[in-house]
C-alpha cells in the first residue's frame, strides 16, 4: 500500500507502520468482530504522533485499542485508523517510581515491577488487558484500584501533542475516570508511585496466589470480554441476571456463563458481535422486567455500530 506523506522530511515512514485491513477478532477478548479499514501498532512517542498527524490530515476518525478484554468490536468492523497499543511495553524506573508505557498487559507489567525491586500492585495480578486499558476503566480487584497507586499519566491530544496529568484519587471513580471515554486522547505512559521491596519472592507469591484465584475460578476459560454491565448502586449484576435464570442462555454463539452471569462467552469461537449485542439486550430487559432495574454496560462498543 502507499500513503501519500505531505511532509517530505517526516522522519517516520508511514508506509511502514499502516496496514490495511486488519483481522481484529485476534484483537478481542471474545475473538469476535470484523476489520479495521486501517490500523497502526506504534511502539514510541513519535510513532504515535506522525500517526495523529496522518490522521489529521486524512480527516480519519482515531480508535484505541489496548488488548480488547473489555471491548466488543463490530461485525462491521472499524472506520478510520485503529491505534492497537500492545507495541508500547517501555518501562523505567525511578527511585519508587515505576513508569510504564500504555500497551503493556497490566499482569506482566506487575511482574516487571517486582523484579524492578517495586511492590504494591500485586492484588491486580491476574486481571486481563492493558496499563492503558486498566487506567481507562479503574479497574480494581480485592479492594484496590488502578488510581490508589498511580502518581502520574502522560496523554497524547489528537494534535499530537504530549500532556502529564498529575493523578488525584478523588478524579477517579467506580470505572470512570478523567480519561474514560475520551475520544481525543490516547493514554502513553504511567507513573506508579509504588513501594521498595527486599523480599521479592514474598511479592511474587502474593501476586500468584491472586492470579491462581482467579484462574480457579474458571471465569477466563472461555473467550470473553469479562464482566458486561456495570454493578448498579449497592447491587451485583451477575446476581440479577442469575435471579432471571439466564445462565446458560444462548444466542448464535453467544452464551451468558454458568460460571458467572455478567459473563458472556463465545462458545466453541462461533458467536458474532452481532449475537453476543443481542443477548446483552435480551438479559438487560429480562432484568428490567423482573427486578425493574435497566443495567447499563461497562464494556465499549467499538467500530460501526
Ligand atoms: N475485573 C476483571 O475481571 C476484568 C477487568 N477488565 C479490565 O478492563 C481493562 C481493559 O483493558 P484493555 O483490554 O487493554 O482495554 P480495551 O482494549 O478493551 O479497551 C477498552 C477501552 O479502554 C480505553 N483505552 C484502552 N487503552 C487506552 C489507551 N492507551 N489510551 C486511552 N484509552 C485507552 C478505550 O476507551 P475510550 O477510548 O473510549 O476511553 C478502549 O475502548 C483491563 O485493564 C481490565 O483490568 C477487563 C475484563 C475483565
Ligand atoms: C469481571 C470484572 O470485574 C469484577 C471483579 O473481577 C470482581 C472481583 O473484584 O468484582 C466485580 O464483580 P462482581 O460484583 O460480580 O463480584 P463477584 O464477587 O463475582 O459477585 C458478587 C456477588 O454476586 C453473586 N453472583 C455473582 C455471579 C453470579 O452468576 N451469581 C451470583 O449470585 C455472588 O455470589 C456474589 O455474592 C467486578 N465486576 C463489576 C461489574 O464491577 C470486570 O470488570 O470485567
Amino acid at each position: 500500500m502507499h500513503i501519500n506523506v505531505r511532509n517530505s522530511d517526516e522522519k517516520i515512514n508511514l508506509d511502514h507502520l499502516l496496514i490495511e485491513q486488519v483481522e481484529l477478532a485476534i484483537h478481542s477478548g471474545i475473538h469476535t468482530g470484523g476489520k479495521a479499514d486501517l490500523a497502526a501498532y506504534p511502539s514510541d512517542f513519535e510513532e504515535l504522533r506522525a500517526l495523529l498527524e496522518y490522521a489529521q490530515r486524512q480527516n480519519l476518525p482515531i480508535t484505541v485499542l489496548g488488548g480488547g478484554t473489555n471491548s466488543l468490536i463490530s461485525d462491521k468492523g472499524i472506520e478510520g485508523l485503529t491505534i492497537i497499543t500492545s507495541h508500547l511495553t517501555r518501562r523505567h524506573v525511578q527511585g519508587q517510581m515505576f513508569c510504564v508505557r500504555s500497551g503493556l498487559l497490566l499482569d506482566r507489567a506487575i511482574d516487571l515491577a517486582i523484579e524492578d525491586g517495586l511492590g504494591g500492585l500485586e492484588l491486580l495480578g491476574g486481571l486481563p488487558g492493558t496499563v492503558g486499558g486498566a487506567i481507562a476503566g479503574n479497574s480494581g480487584a480485592h479492594g484496590i484500584h488502578i488510581a490508589d497507586l498511580l502518581y502520574y499519566v502522560d496523554y497524547m491530544t489528537l494534535d499530537g501533542k504530549l500532556h502529564r496529568k498529575q493523578i488525584h484519587r478523588e478524579d477517579f471513580s467506580y470505572r470512570n475516570t478523567p480519561f474514560s471515554n475520551r475520544n481525543d486522547i490516547i493514554i502513553y505512559e504511567a507513573g506508579f508511585r509504588l513501594f521498595p521491596i527486599t523480599q521479592t519472592n514474598e511479592a511474587r507469591k502474593r501476586k500468584d496466589e491472586v492470579k491462581a484465584k482467579r484462574k480457579q475460578n474458571g471465569q477466563y476459560d472461555n473467550p470473553s470480554i469479562g464482566c458486561i454491565f456495570k454493578n448498579p448502586q449497592g447491587l451485583h449484576a451477575g446476581q440479577l441476571i442469575d435471579e432471571c435464570g439466564l445462565k446458560g442462555y444462548t444466542i448464535g454463539g453467544a452464551k451468558v456463563s454458568q460460571r458467572h452471569a455478567n459473563f458472556i462467552i463465545n462458545t466453541h469461537k462461533r458467536a458474532t458481535s452481532g449475537d453476543v449485542k443481542e443477548l446483552i439486550e435480551y438479559v438487560r430487559h429480562q432484568v428490567f422486567e423482573k427486578h425493574q432495574v435497566m443495567l447499563e454496560e461497562e464494556i465499549h462498543y467499538v467500530g460501526r455500530w
